[in-house]
């Protein structure tokens, strides 16, 4: 194994694993920690997805150790911490005690941290994250059910959540290619910060990123930053010139989107599909009970399951969030949601449902723990870091796209099984 990777959500596992595929590493996402005695998959790369980016923050580090234990067993060369590419985190963390945990253990006293990802419109200019033209905290991520992000600057976000300091290679240096950006972060931890968020607004940035920091045992980031990283391993001859990504195998069944993402891409992927598709929208506002609205929507459905892909939604505008959450407690608010659209997603199988998108991180993480499912085999790319994956675990083996919330074009639930029939 060349690379271990710990992702704090699964769609941003699935994100990174498509990533790594694209440039030509054989990799396999696992869901949770896999117990001591379980081989590791033969890949280049291993993907542990852990659903620890809201989770307490001891509960995220503890498991972040343990995964990093894992792949240190298994003989990763080098490791990857994965975030998200809006840096979702909250005062408290995980990114920063995550970070902390993995640079102690790994005893390597520093770390990059670049959330960048220029194809999905998220670029780093002198510490401060964007998306498209403008800043993190008016990007929508402001309105963030369980993560809300009120300041864009990196610098200042990644200093709250850790004891360390935090540097800063900007975009002047990061222009001038990886032997300058390689000297910045070795000034920087010369200079004792433990951290350095790296400027990068384009994929040539993201290469030189990767190239100059083929040394580093830790990279923490975005799946762009993974970028660069399979061309190390290439140039040290440990990977061969060229691989292609299996095709998943064909696998027939009824099909399904199921939403828990209130994402801005997410509201408008629906607002598209509610002309095309079926669509069922849940109210938690009337009805607060899992198992009700579960069984409300599986009712809906009953008729509807076919090859043509039935849509079901808990995803609201901020305001209905804020009411909810306001009635329940952000967390609960949140739990409850994750805990009905799992059980919808269990009973679609039950009733033959085999490929499936599901839309949200958190909603992901549910969702695939609810199913049983194990690992994910990762295939084509439907949009830029929303793969088809093939899930195998204690239930039937499925097709599942894990859509983060912000990814994906507006049509994406037609899209993703149009790309199915090739
Ligand atoms: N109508 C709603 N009111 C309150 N919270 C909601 C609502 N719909 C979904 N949620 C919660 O919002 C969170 C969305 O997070 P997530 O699934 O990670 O989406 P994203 O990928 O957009 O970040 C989940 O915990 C989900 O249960
Ligand atoms: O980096 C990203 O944006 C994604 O890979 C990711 O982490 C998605 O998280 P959600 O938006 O919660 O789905």
């Amino acid at each position: 194994m060349l690379l271990g990777a710990i992702a704090d959500d699964f769609t941003g596992a699935t994100d990174l694993c498509s990533m790594l595929v694209r440039g030509g590493m054989r990799t396999v996402q696992v869901i949770g920690v896999p117990s001591a005695d379980q081989a590791p998959p033969d890949a280049d790369a291993v993907v542990v997805a852990l659903k620890s980016r809201t989770a307490p923050v001891r509960q995220a580090v503890d498991e972040s150790l343990a995964a990093l234990k894992w792949l240190q067993a298994a003989g990763a060369q080098r490791y990857f911490f994965k975030y998200c590419s809006t840096f979702d985190s909250t005062e408290q963390g995980n990114i920063g005690p995550v970070a902390d945990a993995l640079v102690a253990a790994l005893g390597c006293g520093f770390a990059l941290a670049c959330p960048a990802f220029p194809t999905n419109a998220r670029t780093v200019y002198q510490g401060h994250l964007f998306v498209g033209s403008v800043l993190l905290n008016e990007s929508g991520m402001e309105h963030h059910p369980l993560t809300p992000m009120t300041d864009a600057n990196l610098v200042r976000v990644l200093s709250r959540q850790t004891d360390g300091a935090v540097g800063l290679v900007a975009f002047a240096t990061v222009d001038q290619g990886a032997a300058a950006i390689r000297d910045a972060m070795t000034r920087l931890k010369e200079q004792g910060r433990r951290y350095a968020i790296v400027d990068a607004i384009t994929d040539a940035h993201l290469m030189a990123i990767g190239q100059a920091a083929a040394s580093h045992a830790l990279i923490t980031g975005g799946s762009g930053v993974a970028m660069g990283l399979p061309d190390n391993f290439r140039r040290a001859g440990l990977l061969s010139a060229e691989t292609n990504p299996a095709a998943l195998p064909p696998l027939e069944g009824a099909c399904a989107v199921v939403a828990g993402s209130c994402s801005r891409a997410t509201l408008a992927q629906l607002g598209y599909a509610r002309n095309h598709l079926p669509v069922f929208d849940l109210d938690a506002l009337a009805t607060p009970d899992a198992a009700a609205l579960s069984d409300a929507a599986l009712r809906w459905a009953a008729d509807k399951i076919s090859d043509k892909p039935v849509v079901i939604a808990a995803s609201a505008p901020p305001d209905r969030v804020t009411l909810l959450q306001s009635r329940l407690g952000r967390e609960q608010a949140g739990t409850l949601i994750e805990d009905a659209v799992a059980r919808i997603a269990a009973g679609l199988v039950e009733r033959g449902v085999r490929r499936m998108v599901v839309a949200g991180g958190e909603t992901s993480g549910a969702v695939v723990g609810r199913l049983g499912v194990r690992s994910l085999r990762i295939g084509g790319e439907i949009d830029p870091g929303v793969p088809w994956t093939y899930a195998s675990g204690s239930g039937p083996d499925l097709l599942l796209a894990l859509k983060s919330g912000n990814f994906g074009a507006t049509d994406f639930f037609l899209k993703a099984f149009r790309v199915l029939e090739g």
